[in-house]
């Protein structure tokens, strides 16, 4: 497979990633380790901005942040120009105390509380993705408290099945997200919008889905929201201004994986958008993106030290790391499929068949089954490609495991971004009642 980004093999037949070798990297900072790699992120981030630019006027790219948050991270995307998608009160909380600037934060969320909402209004946020009628009340009652005005944009269900897996799939009817078209929902909620005092109706947004390689669904749904545009241009003498179409742009996690290049999806969006605005005599809207996987999916990987190995003759050889579903959840959750290497001897020449276990006590904790390697040997690095989405932001302490360090690195230089937990702060949240401290209640008992 070709290397992604800063990814090579250096003279010393190791894996090397923005000029740091991937073993020096595992033995300073320990495994399991999510290395990423800031050149490529960066790049990624130029790419959509500059597609998008060059194929549109009136445009904006905003980061998905669920896909990976940490304060450096929004660091490098507001230098990069990008806005932010966060979906809940931490992520708001995170994103302002890296000093992102508010006014460049979208709120989204099928589920936002009064709180999470009171605190958007607090911080300064007022861009809100208005998922539900009882999100457009709460709203409401809370500018009317706060003597605030709001920007809406409303999420909308097109109805478009998009071809990835039945859990990342947003777009049908059938869906816990957004205003149904369909039933007329949409319609109403733009009603509600107009109606009230304190909203402005700032645009539509949605988003069919997530790791989507073809660009028909895209551009199936850009059709499906400029007939909708027009609808409410001619019920409601109303110009929608934004139209978000959500993220969703596939990345390659394995040789078969055929994503198109970034432009290609933007091209055929954009051509689409100009062809409706002409045809029903519309004020062309802003166009926003918000991909998440593609701007830091294929900048990370995950290193791993190799432990057990159990060969079970005819049946299959288990190769065990010291990490697994904690980190990566994607293999039990969609079975998802990676592509990986013996970070210290690249080039070694592959000669069997084994499946990676992770560490966890689930027979489900297998981080790739079938996969040809070196013989490997307890000790080994294992570097599993693609880890930059959806990994980290998804880990767990399941069976007690401490959260593994991330690294960021750049021209031969490795930083730490996010620390490695420890057991201390295994039990930080633990409370012991005080009753339970005292032994003879218990032996009471
Ligand atoms: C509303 C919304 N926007 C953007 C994204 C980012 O998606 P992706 O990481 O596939 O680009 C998601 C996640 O699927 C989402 O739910
Ligand atoms: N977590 C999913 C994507 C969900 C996107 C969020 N709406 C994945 O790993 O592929």
């Amino acid at each position: 497979m070709e290397f992604p980004g800063t990814m090579k093999i250096n003279e010393k037949n190791h894996l090397e990633i923005g000029g740091c070798d991937c073993v020096e990297l595992a033995k300073t900072f320990g495994t399991p380790l999510f290395v990423m790699d800031e050149t490529l992120i960066r790049q990624n981030c130029r790419s959509y901005i500059n597609s998008l630019e060059k194929h549109y006027q009136n445009s904006e790219v905003i980061y998905a942040s669920k896909a990976f948050s940490s304060l450096a991270l929004y660091k490098i995307i507001e230098e990069e120009g990008l806005g932010l998608d966060v979906v809940s009160g931490g992520e708001i909380f995170m994103a302002l105390e890296a000093g992102f600037p508010p006014e460049k934060i979208y709120f989204h969320g099928n589920n936002k509380s009064y709180d999470e909402l009171k605190l958007a209004l607090e911080s300064g946020i007022t861009k809100i993705i208005v998922d539900n009628f009882l999100e457009l009340d709460m709203l409401n009652e809370l500018c009317r408290e706060m003597h605030k005005n709001v920007n809406i944009l409303l999420r909308i269900t097109p109805g478009i099945e998009a071809h990835t897996h039945h859990y990342i799939r947003t777009g049908q009817i059938d869906s816990k997200f957004g205003f149904p078209l369909e039933n007329g929902q949409g319609f109403l909620a733009v009603e509600k919008v107009l109606k009230m005092k304190r909203f402005r109706f700032a645009g539509l947004h949605c988003h069919i889905g997530s790791q989507i390689f073809d660009k028909e669904p895209f551009e199936h749904t850009v059709s499906t929201m400029m007939d909708f545009i027009r609808q409410i241009k001619d019920r409601y003498n109303t110009d929608v201004k934004v139209l978000n179409l959500g993220g969703g742009f596939g990345i390659k996690y394995i040789d078969t994986d055929k994503p198109r290049h970034v432009e290609d999806y933007i091209e055929a969006i954009t051509k689409k958008v100009n062809f409706y605005s002409k045809k029903y005599n519309l004020v062309p809207p802003k166009i926003m993106l918000e991909p998440g996987r593609a701007i830091v999916g294929d900048a990370c990987i995950t290193l791993y030290t190799i432990g057990a190995i159990k060969d079970i003759p005819g049946i299959r050889k288990y190769v065990s790391v010291d990490g697994g579903m904690t980190d990566n959840i994607r293999p039990a959750l969609y079975q998802a499929k990676y592509h990986a290497m013996i970070a210290n001897n690249c080039k070694a020449e592959k000669k069997e068949l084994v499946s990676i276990a992770g560490k966890c006590c689930e027979s489900g904790d297998m981080l790739i089954w079938d996969i040809e390697l070196p013989k490997v040997s307890p000790g080994d690095y294992l570097a599993v490609f693609s880890t930059g989405a959806y990994h980290y932001s998804m880990s767990s302490n399941y069976n007690k495991i401490p959260r593994p360090a991330v690294v960021l690195v750049s021209e031969g230089q490795a930083e730490i971004i996010i620390k490695r937990e420890t057991y201390k702060d295994l039990v930080k949240n633990d409370v012991i009642p005080k009753r339970l401290k005292n032994k003879s209640t218990y032996l009471a008992l």
